[in-house]
């Protein structure tokens, strides 16, 4: 491997990143990020700071990755991550929230069955447009609670795994009470519905055994008022990005590894860091060279990747109700529908339809048009007088090459130790990326956390391998942030 690397030190083109070169003179170590999501980027800031030296290559000619802000309406506009989850101080993003100023607007607090909401500030329809009496949504959503309690009997009960909704039938035979009939029963079915949003697959592929086990940061959850760009931005500051750099081969060994993109470039370091979305990894779109060990293969065949997806409709006025979210129940969490309305939050007339699982899948299928004229529909059953939509923008996680899904999940019967596998390095190959995350997969701060954690593994891994590890200090990139004097702004209009 390292005969191969140096024989392609010659054929370094223009610009290609040339460690071996800079090292005779500085000791500037060197590595390459693959990805530049918040992971990435996370993980370049600390090398950075860290005075390595440091590519980052990204695919997409943005950055962000599935942070995407969009501001073709004139504001910003998030199509993925909007939520932070665990409005709190402990939340590795507080601090750059704080330092850039940006307003959280609060949508529930601790413990809510509706996950990212409670039920403070919403309304639901049925198919045919009536109003669900509130009471009615209190009322099941109390027995949605007790179900979810008694499918712990279930989970104890039996040693091996099942899904959460292959539970639920288990304690609806043995209580039938609290089985529900009617509109009852499509308001269960909104229920789970908004449970199949948080895990973004459907409830037959939650795993019962680990569902309720990610210990959930405290505080809450908050939008993004300005969108999560500002982060993006702040961390992405001085770092030499290359975008339209699709990585498609990694060679790695002891102490050198070779990055190819597309076009057949290559870059040279000491180490990289690989923080491309598990989809990538799964679809084999980057060849390793050596091949990856088989635990760490399975490991990436082991975890989940589900499917979200957001229709965003810009209005030119509002013509729905001053609450945090619309609903239409239905005979089954498949056609249940979930607005979230931008207004009450930002101010602006826009209302994002948000879809997951099967049906985010499905959404993908149609055309831009299409997804619009489809969810213009739903809105209809609601509000049979609403406008046309001035603009609209529509997702596409699951089918862009450069994420092939939206965020992990366990499936049922995930093996133990798979997250651990995912995460471990290789030689001088680390793994970021939210998938990898110790304890928040599938959120932003968790990627973050992944990122960080890579580049403090690779620093020593580097400086060791140097034996450079009391020259170069360990710079820990939240400091500076961390001692700013700002409050989180947290807002509930
Ligand atoms: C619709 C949706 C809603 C979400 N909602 C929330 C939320 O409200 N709150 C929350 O906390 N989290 C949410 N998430 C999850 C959150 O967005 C992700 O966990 C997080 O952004 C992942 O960051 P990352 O850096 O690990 O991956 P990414 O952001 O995907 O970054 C990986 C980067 O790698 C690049 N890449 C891919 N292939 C290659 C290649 N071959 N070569 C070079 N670069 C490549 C990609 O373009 C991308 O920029 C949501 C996600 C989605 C999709």
């Amino acid at each position: 491997m390292d005969a191969n690397i140096s024989s392609l030190h010659n054929l370094l083109l223009d610009g290609t990143f040339a460690s071996h070169i800079e090292r005779k003179n500085s000791s500037i170590p060197t590595v390459i990020v693959i990805g530049g999501g918040i992971s990435g980027l996370a993980a370049a800031r600390i090398l950075h700071d860290a005075s390595f030296k440091v590519i980052l290559l990204e695919s997409r000619n943005r950055l962000g990755g599935r942070i995407h802000t969009d501001y073709s309406f004139g504001y910003p506009v998030d199509l993925g991550a909007s939520w932070l989850h665990g409005v709190c101080n402990e939340n590795p993003l507080a601090p750059f929230i704080r330092s850039l100023g940006l307003t959280l607007y609060r949508t529930s607090g601790d413990d809510s069955v509706l996950y990212d909401h409670d039920l403070e500030s919403y309304t639901l329809f049925d198919m045919d447009g009536h109003q669900v009496p509130q009471r009615l949504v209190k009322e099941v959503g109390d027995i949605f609670k007790k179900i979810l309690k008694e499918t712990e009997r279930v989970r104890d009960e039996h040693a091996y795994d099942m899904s959460i909704l292959q539970a639920i039938e288990f304690v609806l035979d043995r209580h039938p009470e609290l089985r529900q009939e009617g509109l009852a029963c499509e308001v269960l079915q909104w229920y789970i519905c908004r449970m199949e949003a948080w895990f973004a697959v459907d409830a037959d592929m939650i795993s019962l055994k680990t569902w309720d086990q990610e210990h959930v940061l405290s505080g809450g959850h908050g939008l993004m008022v300005q969108g999560y760009d500002p982060i993006i931005k702040a961390l992405a500051k001085d770092i030499d990005i290359r975008l339209n750099h699709r990585v498609t081969k990694i060679c790695y060994g002891p102490n050198k590894a070779m990055v190819v993109v597309e076009g057949g470039r290559n870059f040279i370091a000491d180490a990289a860091i690989v923080t491309v979305p598990l989809g990538i990894l799964k679809a084999n779109l980057i060849q390793f060279e050596p091949k990856l060990p088989e635990w760490k293969v399975a490991s990436i065949s082991d975890i989940g990747v589900g499917s979200e997806n957001k229709v965003a409709l810009q209005f030119d006025k509002v013509f729905w109700p001053n609450v945090e979210f619309l609903g239409i129940v239905a005979p089954t969490s498949y056609a249940c529908d979930y607005f979230l309305n931008l207004h009450k939050a930002t101010g602006h007339p826009v209302l994002v339809y948000m879809a997951a699982g099967r049906f985010a899948c499905d959404l993908e299928k149609l055309s831009d048009e299409s997804s619009a004229n489809f969810v213009m529909l739903q809105l209809k059953k609601m509000f049979p007088d609403a406008t046309e939509p001035v603009r609209y923008l529509v997702s596409r996680w699951g089918t862009d090459p450069n994420s092939l899904g939206c965020y992990a999940y366990d499936v049922v019967g995930k093996p133990e130790d798979v997250y651990e596998r995912l995460r471990a390095p290789l030689g001088n190959l680390f793994f970021g990326g939210e998938a990898v995350s110790m304890e928040h997969q599938g959120s932003v701060h968790g990627a973050y956390s992944a990122g960080v954690m890579a580049a403090e593994n690779c620093q020593r891994h580097v400086l060791e391998g140097l034996g450079n590890l009391e020259k170069l200090q360990l710079v820990p990139l939240r400091c500076e942030i961390h001692e700013s004097a700002f409050p989180l702004q947290i807002s509930r209009m």
